[in-house]
């Protein structure tokens, strides 16, 4: 297997949904599969925050979801979690700054997508430099779904990384809805990540696509 193209990346990025167990209202297997009903384009299995399953449990779900998304072709990208990714077989891995190294989260993942978190410029660039397939930055606006987010800063951060040369594909998350996407889409990010917008709709299949709509008008 060798490397995700980058503009297969960038496609792959459009609506990228977040989801754990404790992001929902009702099942989750429903809330995925109404998501990937509604077009999303890749998942992330992210169980964190109070309440959240472990050991055992955590496995079990994670293949559970996986299944799911295997089934309708959507990448499954885990969440913080390399041993995990690599027990499940996973199709990538999601780090912050505050989690493994990237460049040790590479050796280990051999060509598995890598999805590192970025808050600024320098972070970008050696995201980059370790062989990150795409960076999230954010959170663009405030967000109720990570508990230790740092400041919302606008999607004017995204317009600052393309405009110094960041050039890999850039995914903004937090506080996204269908009513914002259009303007972090129009700073240049390739798509957006979404936690509440899908998770917490009372119709998790309308939310989706209303926010597809609007990532492919403003392409
Ligand atoms: C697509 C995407 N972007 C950013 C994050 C945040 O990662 P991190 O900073 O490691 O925070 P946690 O999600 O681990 O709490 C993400 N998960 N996905
Ligand atoms: C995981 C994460 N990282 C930065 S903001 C955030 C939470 C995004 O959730 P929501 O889409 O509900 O604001
Ligand atoms: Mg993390």
């Amino acid at each position: 297997m060798a490397r995700i193209a980058r503009e297969e990346m960038k496609q792959r990025l459009k609506v990228y949904f977040i989801m754990g167990s404790v992001n929902c209202k009702k099942s989750p297997f429903e809330v995925l599969t109404e998501a990937i009903d509604g077009g999303i384009t890749l998942f992330q299995f992210r169980e964190k925050g109070s309440g959240a399953l472990v050991g055992e449990q955590k496995y079990e779900f994670a293949k559970q979801l996986q299944a799911i998304c295997q089934k309708r072709g959507i990448p499954f990208i885990v969440n913080d979690d390399v041993e995990l990714a690599l027990a499940i077989d996973a199709d990538g891995v999601h780090i912050g700054q505050d989690d493994e190294d990237a460049r040790v989260v590479r050796e280990k993942i051999g060509d598995k997508i890598l999805g590192v978190s970025a808050h600024n410029l320098a972070e970008a660039q050696a995201a980059a430099a370790a062989g990150a397939d795409y960076i999230g930055v954010g959170p663009i606006y405030p967000t109720k779904s990570k508990a230790d987010a740092k400041q919302a800063q606008g999607p004017g951060m995204i317009r600052l990384l393309r405009d110094n040369g960041i050039d890999i594909p850039i995914v903004g998350i937090g506080g996204i809805t269908a009513e914002n996407a259009s303007e972090v889409m129009n700073a240049g990010a390739d798509g957006v990540s979404v936690i509440s917008a899908i998770a917490s709709a009372p119709s998790p299949l309308l939310a989706t696509k209303q926010l597809v709509q609007t990532v492919l008008n403003n392409e």
